[in-house]
C-alpha cells in the first residue's frame, strides 16, 4: 500500500441508522465531513461501514430487524444501494469520490482473491477515493459470515497495512462491565495487552441494530494489534472528535500495538484462514505451544474434530475447549487419531509420515 499514514475507520450500524430503521442521513453527512478533513491533509481514508440491513429492513415491508438470514440478505440488498447513495452524496459536497468495495469472509481465506482486492484498494487510494466496505451480505453463507464488520476492519487494516484502525460505536471505549447494564463500570482508557480478561470484560450488542457488541470489537482490536496497528475503540459524537481520536486523545480506549506483532504470512495462517477442523491438546502441549516456542507432537494430542488433509489449518484447542492458536497439520485427521498420545518411537514403528511433528512451530501461530 502507498503510505503508511492510511486510517481505518469502522462505523457500525447504531452510528448510522436509527433504532426504528432507515439510515440517519444527518449522521451519514457528519461522518462524511470528518473523514474528509483528514482526507484533505492528505492522509488515505479507507471507511468500513456498517448499516446496510438497518437502512433497508423498513423499506422492504420488515417490522423490526430481521433475524433470519435470508430476510437480513433481502434487507441489505436494498439497504446497501441506499447506504452507498447516501455516502456518495455526503463525499461529493466535499469533492471526494467514494467506491464500493463488498467482501466475504471467503475471499479474505483465497490468497488470490485477497491480493486482488488489495491492488483494487491500492489504486483507489492512489486516485484519491474513500474506499468503503461492507460485508457482501447478500452472498454471504452462515458459517462463513463476519456477521458484524468489527472483524471484517481489522482484517482490512492488515490488508492495507494501515496506520491506524478506529473503531466508532455508541459507547465511549471500553469499560469494566457493560455500562448499559452496570452504572458503576468504569472506563478503561489505555490496553497495552489483550488477555484473556480483557476478553471477558466485554459483553454483546447493546442497541437493537448493532450485532457484534463489545466482545467483537476486542476481537478486533486483536486481529489488528497483532498485525502491528495501533486501535481505537470509542465515540465520535461532535465536530473534531474524529481528529482527536486519530491523534491519540479521543473519547474511548487505546490498544497498543502487540510486542508480538506477527508477519504478513502468520496473519494469514491465524486471522484470514477457514479451519478445516479442530485439534485437542493436553496441558502439557497447551505450555509447549504457547510457552515454550515448540512444535506439537502426537504424544500431547487428546482428541480432534473433522475430517482435515495434510496441508489444511486447524484450530487448536487445550483441555477447557478454549482456542489457543491455528496451524497447519501435517498429519490427516485419520492419522491424527491414530498416532494420538502416542510416543514419538511408537509412531515410527507404525505409519510412515513426513514429519513426525502434528504442526510444527513455523506452521503455527498462538492466539492468547
Ligand atoms: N465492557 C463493555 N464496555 C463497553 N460497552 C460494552 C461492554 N460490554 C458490552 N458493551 C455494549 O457494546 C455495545 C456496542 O456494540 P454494538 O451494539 O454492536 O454497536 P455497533 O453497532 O457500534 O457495532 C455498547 O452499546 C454496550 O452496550
Ligand atoms: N453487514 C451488516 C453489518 C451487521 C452489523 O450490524 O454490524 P455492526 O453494526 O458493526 O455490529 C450490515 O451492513 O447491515
Amino acid at each position: 500500500m502507498p503510505d503508511n499514514n492510511l486510517i481505518v475507520v469502522k462505523i457500525g450500524s447504531s452510528s448510522l441508522t436509527s433504532e426504528e430503521g432507515g439510515l440517519n442521513r444527518e449522521r451519514i453527512a457528519f461522518f462524511a465531513e470528518e473523514l474528509a478533513s483528514l482526507h484533505a491533509e492528505g492522509r488515505g481514508v479507507v471507511l468500513v461501514t456498517s448499516g446496510a440491513v438497518a437502512a433497508g429492513f423498513r423499506q422492504i415491508g420488515y417490522n423490526a430487524r430481521p433475524k433470519a438470514l435470508h430476510e437480513k440478505q433481502a434487507a441489505a440488498a436494498v439497504g446497501q444501494a441506499l447506504l452507498m447513495q447516501a455516502y456518495q452524496e455526503a463525499f461529493g459536497r466535499h469533492g471526494i469520490v467514494a467506491a464500493q468495495l463488498l467482501l466475504t469472509r471467503a475471499d479474505f481465506s483465497n490468497r488470490k482473491r485477497i491480493n486482488n482486492a488489495m491492488m483494487t484498494m491500492e489504486e483507489l487510494l492512489r486516485l484519491r477515493t474513500v474506499p468503503i466496505i461492507n460485508e457482501n451480505d447478500t452472498v454471504s453463507t452462515g458459517e462463513l459470515k463476519f456477521g458484524d464488520n468489527d472483524n471484517l476492519s481489522a482484517l482490512v487494516a492488515n490488508m492495507c497495512k494501515a496506520e491506524q484502525l478506529i473503531i466508532i460505536t455508541d459507547m465511549d471505549g471500553l469499560y469494566t462491565d457493560d455500562p448499559r447494564r452496570n452504572p458503576e463500570a468504569v472506563k478503561i482508557d489505555r490496553v497495552d495487552q489483550i488477555t484473556g480478561d480483557i476478553v471477558r470484560l466485554a459483553g454483546g450488542a447493546g442497541s437493537s441494530v448493532g450485532t457484534g457488541g463489545m466482545r467483537s470489537k476486542i476481537e478486533a482490536a486483536r486481529i489488528a494489534t497483532r498485525g502491528g496497528i495501533r486501535t481505537f475503540i470509542g465515540r465520535v459524537l461532535d465536530a473534531g472528535d474524529l481528529r482527536l481520536a486519530a491523534e491519540g486523545c479521543g473519547k474511548g480506549t487505546y490498544f497498543d500495538t502487540a510486542l508480538n506483532s506477527l508477519p504478513m504470512k502468520k496473519q494469514w495462517l491465524g486471522f484470514h484462514s477457514l479451519p478445516q477442523g479442530s485439534i485437542t491438546v493436553d496441558a502439557g502441549a497447551e505450555r509447549a505451544l504457547l510457552i515454550g516456542g515448540k512444535s506439537l507432537l502426537p504424544v500431547g494430542v487428546t482428541g480432534l474434530d473433522g475430517d482435515f488433509h495434510p496441508g489444511d489449518v486447524v484450530e487448536v484447542r487445550n483441555a477447557e475447549g478454549e482456542t489457543i492458536g491455528r496451524g497447519v497439520v501435517n498429519y490427516a485427521a485419520w492419522q491424527v487419531k491414530a498416532v494420538a498420545g502416542l510416543s514419538t518411537d511408537e509412531i515410527r514403528d507404525r505409519i510412515d509420515v513426513h514429519r513426525i511433528e502434528v504442526i510444527h512451530r513455523d506452521e503455527w501461530v498462538s492466539l492468547r
